[in-house]
């Protein structure tokens, strides 16, 4: 399936939903619609046009059922990928996975310089999250996670995305700044883009990206989730 063909999202299956025919050949992305690190796989899938390879198997988390982590999975969590009689997890090691094991445009830099950047924001996104998700609890402030990222985005001039070209590292990224955005701009009525022209940009140019788009949800439900999650605390 190319890029740009609206995929119908099959409904996530819940504790009444009977199990796929789990390894019986078939490639499985086992997500759910909320999660931002699943968001991360999936984005890969569709940025590599793999719709048809890798079939979408979304769950409802609240009402997991049962032969999730008994068939597939023994960690519980989403995002795991069924591939050759194995499930995998870890969002950023199945983005690295996928993109070396399945065909479709190299989401991952060759030039040395720009691996060894990659390897950097890749191992710097679970301190964003942390950075920004503790402010959301009033302990410190988002602002530096942001100013890492708005410096970042100027290292290489050769295009609006971290490495110039979109790459995995922006597909890192994306889920989590479209909530923190989100979040911060409705509970804080902070706009993490006032004074950071290149992230202006880049969240532009990621909103352009068809892949990416068919993967987003309704920000407001995203904006409610968080709240439920962080606004006792607040
Ligand atoms: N480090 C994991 C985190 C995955 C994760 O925490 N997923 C959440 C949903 S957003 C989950 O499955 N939570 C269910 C649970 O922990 O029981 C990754 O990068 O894939």
């Amino acid at each position: 399936m190319a890029t740009g063909v609206q995929e119908v999202l099959p409904p996530a299956l819940d504790s009444t939903s009977d199990p796929p025919p789990v390894f019986d050949g078939t490639t499985r992305l086992y997500i759910s619609y909320t999660c931002p690190y699943a968001q991360r796989v999936w984005i890969t899938r569709n940025c590599k046009g793999l719709q048809d390879k890798i079939k979408l198997v979304p769950i409802d988390l609240k009402n997991r059922p049962d032969w999730y982590k008994e068939k597939v999975y023994p960690a519980n969590k989403v995002p795991s990928l069924e591939h050759n009689n194995e499930v995998k997890g870890e969002s950023l090691d199945l983005i690295k996975y996928i993109d070396s094991q399945f065909e479709g445009p190299k989401l991952f830099p060759d030039d040395p310089a720009k691996e060894e950047f990659a390897e950097e924001l890749l191992s710097y996104t679970d301190t964003f999250n942390r950075t920004v998700y503790s402010s959301f609890k009033g302990e410190g402030e988002a602002g530096t996670a942001f100013d890492y990222i708005e410096a970042a985005l100027s290292k290489f001039n050769d295009g609006p995305f971290f490495l110039g070209q979109l790459s995995l590292v922006d597909i890192a990224y994306a889920p989590f700044i479209e909530r923190f955005r989100a979040f911060l701009m409705d509970v804080k009525e902070y706009d993490i883009t006032a004074g950071r022209p290149n992230l202006a940009t880049w969240i532009e140019e990621m909103e352009k990206n068809e892949a990416y788009k068919q993967t987003r949800q309704d920000p407001k439900e995203l904006v409610e989730g968080l709240k439920k999650r962080y606004m006792a605390q607040l």
